[in-house]
């Protein structure tokens, strides 16, 4: 029997700003319910990568593989009906969110775009996510400057969770957050992981946090990966 294709397979990815080479050649494997972590110094070219897996930035060569569809050479027409699959967490749980709409309706905004908003199911499903990450009822009706930032990435993280993605990447989730926060919002992630076998493309430049988070780390130099453990 052949095994399942990985959840993502990156294939020599290069990433280009004008004539600078940002990302060069870069390739690896994610399953799902695994934790990649790509870390490396500032300017290495994690969020690049990030970007182009999400298609946030076409790459200039390579392929990206996806449950088994490459990527690369896909329209937007072709890819909406694969986006919500793959979704990213940001590092400012603030610029994540549009600053004058209440958490209830970031959080009801992808279900209404996907055509899966039902005005029975949909305010449950909201209510559900607001759970799920450890939120009261009550945030949903707040702003998210009413939030503090580490309620703020968990309703960001429930938006993300809204469209059912297999792939999170999370590009530095939670470098912005207080230290002591940290740990809840780190252990939000490795819960729903485990109960939704989400694979997770993991990008920090916290080598201490990294090798307790991740099952594998790849170290990005110069936009090249040096080495992956
Ligand atoms: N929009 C852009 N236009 C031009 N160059 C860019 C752009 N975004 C990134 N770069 C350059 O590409 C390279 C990789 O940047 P990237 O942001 O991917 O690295 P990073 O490892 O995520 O860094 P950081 O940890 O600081 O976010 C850097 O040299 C950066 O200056």
């Amino acid at each position: 029997m052949n095994p399942s294709p990985p959840l993502l397979d990156v294939r020599e990815l290069v990433v280009r700003y004008g004539a600078a080479v940002a990302v060069d050649r870069v390739s690896f494997t994610l399953r799902a319910g695994e934790t990649l972590a790509l870390t490396g110094p500032s300017g290495c070219g994690k969020s690049s990568t990030a970007a182009a897996v999400l298609r946030l930035r076409r790459p200039a060569g390579g392929e990206v593989w996806f449950e088994g569809r490459e990527l690369t050479r896909l329209g937007e027409r072709e890819l909406r009906p694969l986006r919500p699959a793959m979704q990213p967490v940001f590092q400012d749980p603030y610029g994540s969110l549009s600053p004058r709409q209440r958490i209830r309706a970031a959080i009801a905004e992808p279900l209404r775009v996907q055509g899966r908003w039902d005005a029975v199911t949909g305010p449950a499903r909201v209510a559900e996510l607001l759970e799920t990450v450890g939120l009261d009822p009550a945030h949903g009706d707040r702003l998210p400057h009413e939030l503090s930032g580490g309620q703020c990435q968990r309703a960001g993280i429930a938006r993300a969770l809204a469209s059912d993605p297999r792939l999170l990447v999370l590009d530095e989730p939670v470098s912005a957050l207080d230290p002591s926060v940290r740990a809840g919002i780190l252990n939000l992630l490795a819960g729903l992981q485990e109960r939704r076998g989400l694979g997770y493309l993991f990008i920090s430049h916290d080598m201490a946090l990294v090798r307790h988070f991740a099952d594998r780390t790849a170290e990005m130099r110069a936009g090249r990966i040096e080495r992956i453990v």
